[in-house]
């Protein structure tokens, strides 16, 4: 049975899964509905969409394919495309007409063409950048468009609201919403998927994104597991705890092995041949006055761009660890909070609900009360730390490597953001141990948490040395709160990155 009570209006989902906090809806299979919003969290799908990705447009829209496949720098016949040539903006301006997009009800056709309207977005305001970028040999990306035709503002706008999202390209439009399976009787392994929509067009690109949707597969197993492990601690159930705990581990183990395929799929010298498409408006010196949408506002508009940041794997880890409750309160930490709200409205009610949920019921202080428990409880941070950890060895290959610019996609400052996450992890697998009596472990358990602790103390100082070396090449690494408009700090622990990551003591 799937849920019934969902209907296509993302604000009813927010709304029925924040009226109670204790529960939250999970498709349990695949809708039948077609109005069933795409990114609804399932136990099958999990956080990929319940149906497969739109990849051709019916009429009056087809206009958009036709357009969208002459876009790439590489087309898919591999002779250059519109944005190789520099003549997409004019293109686009003149080919495209005003489309009405406001009343438009199957949710399939609906994202499909958020995600179109997107790129024509991303293509558009961007193509000079990467131009720049080219010419002044990977020195700098120059200015960008500052205004959005109306012919493409307008329809974008009307979606998004309709979506309950950003009018700018998320992560669910370049990654989760944007592949296909070669064989459809396959799983979604990297080999196995191909992308409806390109910038660049290289098998570099179409490897990058494939090893996200190779990841996201398993987020299904994740959620069903998460849900098993709340209701463990709702029962007091110490025996089913462990073996849900264990459970997990197994999944972003998986996961995990994942992700280091993508050095084998997507070469760290060719991201940056793509990376600029996914940059945004906001915190970025291409746009230092942001885009104004003609036709709906003369107020610009400023947005993060494209980033796995927005991604709902590790998020909702860190909620059911209650970790995100030790991010210390600084400026990284309010940019991490930020992008939360650059995803669909049910993974964000989602990611709210698993928040709360853990803390009401204490998942925390239930796995430190039996010294086992808080062992696999360590050894599940430890999987968020070797996510994180990857994921810093990813920046310094594929971007450090090549390029000086002071901001990721997202608009985090380069070599500071991710580093406070991941040192917060480390922080908190270290800080765990007061809860461990080494008495009471198994043998199995002790070795676990001798070399888990070991580990992340040593890995946090390195880290600590990295970053502030890091820092002296590039500009503007530390931040403050005026840079996360909207954002109330608790209480200003650091301003600084030299303290970045400092985790609250874990207190059960
Ligand atoms: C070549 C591969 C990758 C590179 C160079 C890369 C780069 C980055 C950068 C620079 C950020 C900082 C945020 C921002 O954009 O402003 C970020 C964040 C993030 N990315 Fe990636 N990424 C890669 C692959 C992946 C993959 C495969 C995933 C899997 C879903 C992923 C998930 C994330 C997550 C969850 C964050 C937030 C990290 C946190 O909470 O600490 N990334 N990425």
């Amino acid at each position: 049975m799937f849920l019934s009570r969902f209907t296509n209006s993302s604000k009813m989902l927010h709304c029925i899964s924040r009226m109670n906090s204790s529960t939250f809806k999970i498709l349990n299979d695949i809708p039948k509905d077609n109005t069933v919003p795409q990114f609804t969290v399932g136990r099958k799908n999990g956080f990929l969409p319940w149906g497969a990705p739109l990849a051709r447009l019916p009429e009056p829209f087809q206009i958009i394919d036709e357009i969208l496949d002459e876009a790439p720098y590489y087309k898919r016949d591999g002779t250059p495309g519109k944005l190789a040539t520099g003549s997409f903006g004019e293109y686009v301006r003149e080919k495209l007409p005003l489309l009405d997009v406001s009343n438009i009800k199957d949710s399939a056709l609906l994202f499909a063409l958020y995600r179109d309207y997107t790129f024509l977005t991303s293509q558009y305001i961007l193509e000079p950048c990467h131009l720049h970028y080219i010419a002044t040999k990977s020195k700098d990306y120059g200015l960008g468009r500052s205004r959005l035709p109306a012919n493409i503002a307008i329809p974008l706008v009307s979606l998004a609201k309709q979506l309950g999202a950003k009018p700018f390209m998320e992560y669910t439009c370049y990654a989760t919403y944007n592949w296909q399976k070669i064989d459809p009787t396959g799983n979604c392994d990297a080999q196995n998927i191909k992308l409806v929509r390109h910038l660049e067009g290289s098998q570099h690109e179409t490897g990058f994104v494939a090893v996200h949707i190779a990841m996201v597969q398993h987020s299904g197993e994740l959620v069903s597991n998460v849900q098993d492990v709340l209701d463990a601690v709702e029962k007091r159930d110490r025996e089913e705890f462990d073996i849900c705990l264990k459970k997990m581990l197994t999944t972003t183990k998986i996961i995990n092995v994942k992700m280091d395929t993508m050095w084998e799929y997507s070469s760290p010298k060719a991201y940056n041949n793509f990376r600029t498409y996914i940059m945004g408006t906001k915190s970025q010196p291409m746009f230092p006055n942001g885009v104004v949408y003609e036709g709906v506002s003369e107020e610009p508009t400023f947005y993060r761009g494209e980033s796995g940041a927005n991604d709902s794997i590790v998020p909702t880890i860190d909620n059911l660890l209650e970790l995100t409750d030790t991010m210390p309160d600084n400026p990284f930490t309010a940019i991490l909070k930020d992008f939360r709200t650059y995803r669909p409205v049910n993974h964000n009610a989602y990611l709210s609900y698993v928040e709360e949920k853990a803390k009401s019921i204490g998942v925390r202080a239930f796995a430190t009360q039996d010294s086992n428990s808080t062992v696999l409880y360590q050894a599940l941070l430890d999987q968020v730390s070797e996510f994180r950890e990857r994921h810093w060895r990813f920046t310094k290959n594929y971007i450090l490597k090549y390029s000086k610019h002071p901001r990721a996609t997202g608009g985090s400052p380069i070599i500071t953001w991710l580093p406070n996450q991941l040192a917060t992890v480390m922080q908190a697998i270290v800080n765990i141990q007061n809860f461990i009596k080494e008495d009471e472990l198994s043998h199995e358990n002790k070795q676990l948490y001798v070399e888990l602790t070991k580990k992340a103390d040593t890995q946090l100082r390195i880290l600590r040395r990295e970053v502030e070396e890091l820092k002296k090449d590039y500009p503007g690494q530390d931040i403050d709160f005026q840079e996360v408009e909207g954002y109330k700090p608790k209480k200003v622990e650091t301003q600084s990155a030299a303290t970045f990551g400092q985790a609250k003591p874990a207190v059960a």
